[in-house]
């Protein structure tokens, strides 16, 4: 029997209608939520995300500010947008677009937004936050990895979750996260030795390392979940780590790229500015 698919837009736009009513609700006691996203240079790809951002910032009825620099602004300037942003009490949430121009450093970037504010949870209070299971912004990928997982019903605890991907922003805290379900944790990486042996141990397979189509059906246990965080583009088009196809006949549960884990990263970003948001009430 082949895959069933989970959709991912289908689970954001679930989640985004709670939070709409949130919105509604915090707006009548006067605070809107308002996110603020900082766009550096003309990369297409990054556009486009932002503009998704947008739209999605739109939709849920926030306030909304979107802020594009010159590829050749200087970090200096970047860095006091940041800090008078900061002081912003409209705005609840910061992000600014990654990747950054190779001129602006983007840890110096990341540690000038303010906690509070950090809806991407990048920066390291964050991160570190998360690393002990205190209370922090969850980065908003793998958050909605989890969300989609949970949402479909899947059974977490004691599972094994392998984790191809070793990134700040999906592998790490991806299995952070899992560890935090109860599910033992194998991450695995391009210097992996004999990687298939590996990812056919995984009940819960989670494809993040950024190579279209190298997860192929042999990699698979038969049944596992697979979730295909890939975001390429293969002549124009946006394909995920996974060859769909085959691997969609091995696999129980799959998602798709697109309409898979993309919608769901918008998503928890707009969560997370929420959340921020809520705080500010207290
Ligand atoms: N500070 C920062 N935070 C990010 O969260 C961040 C970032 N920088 N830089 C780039 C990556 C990438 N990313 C995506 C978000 C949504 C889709 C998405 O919605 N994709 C749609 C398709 C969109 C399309 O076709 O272009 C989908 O998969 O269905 C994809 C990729 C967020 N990122």
């Amino acid at each position: 029997m082949p895959a069933q698919v989970i959709s991912g837009k289908e689970v954001a736009a679930q989640i985004r209608r709670e939070l709409k009513s949130e919105v509604e609700q915090l707006t009548g006691k006067g605070i809107q939520p308002g996110l603020a996203v900082i766009l550096v240079g003309d990369d297409p790809a990054s556009h486009s995300y932002v503009k998704g951002k947008e739209k999605a910032s739109i939709e849920l009825g926030f306030y909304s500010e979107i802020h594009r620099l010159e590829a050749s602004v200087s970090e200096e300037n970047v860095l006091a947008l940041i800090s008078k942003l900061n002081g912003d009490p409209k705005i609840h949430g910061i992000l600014v677009q990654l990747p950054l121009p190779g001129h602006i450093s983007e840890k110096k970037v990341i540690q000038a937004i303010n906690p509070d504010k950090d809806v991407d949870g990048f920066h390291p209070e964050n991160v570190g936050n998360m690393y002990i299971g205190l209370p922090a912004f969850l980065p908003c990928t793998p958050h909605g990895v989890i969300q989609m997982l949970k949402r479909s019903d899947v059974d977490i605890k004691g599972k094994h979750a392998v984790v191809l991907g070793r990134s700040n922003i999906v592998g790490k805290p991806m299995a952070q996260l899992l560890l935090a379900e109860d599910a033992t944790v194998t991450i695995c990486h391009s210097r992996t030795i004999d990687l298939p042996a590996i990812t056919r141990q995984a009940d819960i397979l989670i494809a993040a390392v950024g190579k279209a189509g190298m997860v192929t059906a042999d990699m698979v246990k038969p049944g596992a979940v697979v979730i295909d965080v890939g975001v390429n583009r293969v002549e124009g088009k946006l394909v995920g780590d996974c060859q769909f196809d085959e691997v969609s006949r091995v696999a129980s549960l799959i998602t798709p790229v697109p309409g898979g884990v993309g919608p769901m990263t918008i998503t928890m970003l707009m969560y997370n500015t929420v959340e921020s948001a809520k705080r500010s009430l207290n």
